[in-house]
């Protein structure tokens, strides 16, 4: 069987891919042995994160080229604001963060690297462009959420993050958003389909660099 665009992205981003979506944090973490401190650390920058990304969503919405793509787009913004914006205020109050580090923590290096690329692609990007680093953040978490045991850890908060990653809507979206680069992305000529990858490369070490920021070992 003949590859996908995505297909192709991905496997022209390994070894990072792999890495980021077998990572010894999410290993940790499905396992039910994640320090609360790593987990505190890491929801606390992914808080600052998330508000870029709803900004690329919004940047996917409006660049869409049909009316069907801009309602998928529009439901997942409603899921990041709603379900997601919930678990962060559920989390921080277990996990006893300060009004401080919720709003206003110091930014640590891979959040503001991320942070970038996402800002800068909103600003810059084509849709496909948006689309790529898109996929990036939702496919990889799929993929390691995917690997969940039968026996969920019995932390809610780290229950709570697997399931958000891998129930059944998250799966039909990912689908849905690599379908619709690999759509948009065969239309796209040698050098705007190397302009992708390169986003796509850029977004995976991303990826990466964030788990790795946060595993103590
Ligand atoms: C560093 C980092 N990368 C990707 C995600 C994944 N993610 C971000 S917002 C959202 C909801 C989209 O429907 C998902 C799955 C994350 N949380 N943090």
């Amino acid at each position: 069987m003949s590859d996908t665009f995505t297909d192709w992205l991905r496997k022209r981003s390994e070894p990072d891919w792999t890495a980021a979506t077998s990572h010894p944090f999410t290993d940790a973490l499905l396992a039910g042995r994640l320090p609360a401190d790593a987990m505190r650390g890491y929801l606390v920058q992914d808080y600052q994160f998330v508000d870029s990304f709803l900004a690329l969503l919004g940047s996917a919405l409006a660049k869409a080229d049909r009316y069907a793509s801009r309602l998928e787009i529009s439901n997942s913004i409603a899921v990041v604001t709603s379900s997601e914006n919930t678990y962060f205020q559920r989390a921080f109050e277990a996990l006893e963060v300060s009004a401080a580090d919720r709003k206003h923590p110091r930014l640590d290096p891979s959040t503001v690297e991320f942070r970038s690329l996402m800002d800068d692609t909103n600003a810059n990007g084509s849709y496909p462009d948006v689309l790529a680093v898109l996929v990036v953040a939702e496919w990889s978490y799929l993929e390691w959420a995917m690997g969940a045991p039968e026996r969920l850890p019995e932390d809610s908060i780290a229950a709570e993050w697997i399931t958000l990653h891998n129930n059944p809507q998250f799966q039909r979206w990912v689908g849905w958003l690599r379908g619709e680069l690999d759509r948009v992305g065969a239309e796209l000529d040698e050098r705007d389909q190397a302009r992708c990858l390169r986003l796509f490369q850029h977004a995976t070490r991303c990826e990466r660099d964030f788990f790795a920021a946060h595993w103590p070992g």
